[in-house]
């Protein structure tokens, strides 16, 4: 048996464990990531945060990174709750940044972390943290079913694969049953996708979320930077073809609210993020 070290931090409710790896030596595997994630027998987290260096990310990683990872010290080596991988966490990348700061592992006001979806860039803004998050890429257009009701959705791609479907009102949002994973079309999503439902229009919209990975969350980062751009692209009318719908949407998930910016060349995406526990676990 060993013991390591954690952390529990959050935003707007999407919770993670943080498993600091300074010299990467205790990889985790994914039976440990889901012990360690699971609420009732072990810490409990939609997600876990290994913390390593980024260079020794890349001396071990058996795939080519998505992009030059270099300039930034620390790698969010991210997995979901059942133990799968997955390319990118928005909630996570500011909760990663506030442990960095608050362990004196990075100062300043602007903190670059590396992903497997490239380096973000956090900025401190009092007690929001403002992370580039890159631009949306929309995909074609598919459908979710659930329980034998099926919902026209927009494929986009934040680095990891989204799913958004405009529900006519909040009260149909509210009513729908997550307890199970919405199924998707696997030509498109042959990895899986996290599926977004919202309301309303931008410049506020609502969404609930289904996490590929982890089942209903609190919140999802880059879902709402997802479901802003299909929001605002929906209120902008029609659109020359490769044109961007910019401007700024506030997202309402069941954890609290993220603040959406859509430029022409990328996505800042605001919100809180705070770590609330720390200790050791046995594995
Ligand atoms: N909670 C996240 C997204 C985590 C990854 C996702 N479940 C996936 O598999 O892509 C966020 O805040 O973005």
């Amino acid at each position: 048996m060993t013991t390591i070290e954690f952390a529990k931090g959050h935003g707007t409710g999407n919770d993670f464990v943080i498993v600091p790896d300074h010299d990467n030596s205790r990889p985790l595997t994914p039976d440990e990531v889901s012990f360690l994630c699971n609420r009732r027998t072990g810490i409990g987290g939609d997600g876990l945060l290994r913390v390593i260096p980024t260079a020794a990310y890349l001396e071990d990683s058996d795939t080519a990174p998505a992009a030059d990872l270099t300039g930034a010290k620390w790698f969010m080596d991210y997995y979901n709750a059942d133990g799968s991988v997955s390319e990118m966490c928005g909630n996570g990348v500011r909760v990663f940044a506030r442990y960095l700061l608050e362990q004196g592992m990075a100062s300043g006001d602007h903190i670059k972390v590396a992903t497997r979806a490239g380096i973000k860039e956090v900025r401190i803004d009092g007690d929001n943290l403002v992370v580039d998050m890159g631009p949306a890429e929309f995909g074609p257009t598919s459908q979710a079913s659930l329980e034998g009701y099926a919902w026209p959705g927009q494929a986009v791609s934040m680095g990891n694969p989204h799913l958004v479907c405009h529900l006519g009102s909040q009260a149909e949002v509210d009513d729908l049953n997550l307890h199970t994973a919405p199924i998707v079309d696997k030509r498109i999503f042959p990895h899986g996708a996290n599926v977004e439902f919202i309301a309303g229009e931008a410049p506020h919209i609502h969404m609930r979320v289904f996490e590929r990975g982890v089942g209903e969350t609190a919140s999802c980062g880059t879902g709402t930077c997802a479901a802003a751009a299909v929001a605002l692209r929906h209120s902008a009318g029609p659109i020359e073809p490769g044109t961007v719908a910019t401007g700024s949407c506030r997202v309402d998930v069941p954890g609290g609210t993220l603040h959406i910016t859509v430029t022409a060349e990328t996505i800042l995406m605001s919100g809180p993020a705070l770590i609330v526990a720390s200790g050791t676990v046995r594995l």
